[in-house]
């Protein structure tokens, strides 16, 4: 397989404080990397260096070789980025809205129904983002990362909000997404959603990166089980 994300010592300090030491990675095509971590690890700050929103101190981020500095038009063509709570667009409607992130990619014409389909939204096609419930916005977040079917999926604690039947749904999606070959990258706090879907899983913490395990698939009970207590040693 080849390499498709590639970090390269990428770095960040806010007002002399490091909320992210030098941290390296690869992503093959496929492969879905875990971040995990307490609050204020640094998976936020990674993400949005990904996502082309904040620039590192230092280092560099590749997708397929197109290096994010030099070639920012063509890398940001290549992700699709959820965040992790809506900004602004509240007086769309959720078809306006998806329609508006898949015209900029191009999208095939009914694929914005499709995905209104997939993600559950369909009795609120026509309803304003504001009135939707927490769960839907993040679906439909999702939705607008994803409308594109992008090389590189970045996604900001992804099922934050989810009831169980739609972490469940998520889950399912994304070993679908990863089949078709996207490499997946998001944060999660939820240990159970980490130990189904990551081939990989990195903790963070203070900014670095403390460990990054490999999940061979194999036993996920046991899995999760080895995880929780691995990440309550590094708690301590
Ligand atoms: N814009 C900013 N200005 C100053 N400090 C920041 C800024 N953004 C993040 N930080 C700091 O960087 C550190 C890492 O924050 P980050 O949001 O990356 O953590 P996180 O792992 O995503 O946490 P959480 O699980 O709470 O979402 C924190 O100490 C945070 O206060």
């Amino acid at each position: 397989m080849t390499v498709r994300l590639e970090v390269r010592n990428v770095s960040k300090i806010f007002k002399g404080k490091t909320a992210l030491y030098p941290l390296s990675l690869t992503a093959e095509e496929g492969e879905c990397l875990v971040l995990c971590g307490g609050n204020g690890a640094g998976k936020s700050t990674l993400l949005h260096i990904l996502a082309g929103i904040s620039t590192p101190g230092e280092g560099a981020v590749l997708i397929n070789q197109v290096d994010l500095q030099n070639n920012r038009k063509k890398y940001v063509s290549l992700i699709g980025y959820m965040p992790d709570e809506f900004a602004a667009q509240e007086t769309m409607t959720v078809t306006e809205f998806l329609t508006f992130y898949g015209t900029f990619r191009k999208i095939a014409k009914d694929r914005v129904k499709e995905v209104i389909h997939i993600l559950g939204l369909e009795e609120k096609k026509n309803e304003l983002i504001k009135n939707l419930s927490k769960g839907m916005r993040q679906r439909l977040l999702f939705g607008q990362a994803w409308i594109a079917e992008p090389l590189v999926l970045i996604l900001d604690e992804p099922t934050n909000g989810l009831d169980p039947y739609w972490i469940n749904v998520f889950i399912d999606l994304l070993k679908k997404i990863k089949m078709s070959g996207t490499t997946v990258i998001f944060s999660t706090h939820m240990m159970d959603v980490a130990a189904e879907v990551a081939d990989k899983i990195i903790f963070m913490e203070n900014g670095k990166q403390m460990d990054t395990i490999i999940n061979e698939h194999s036993n996920t009970k046991q899995f999760m089980v080895d995880l929780l207590n691995r990440y309550r040693k590094k708690q301590e």
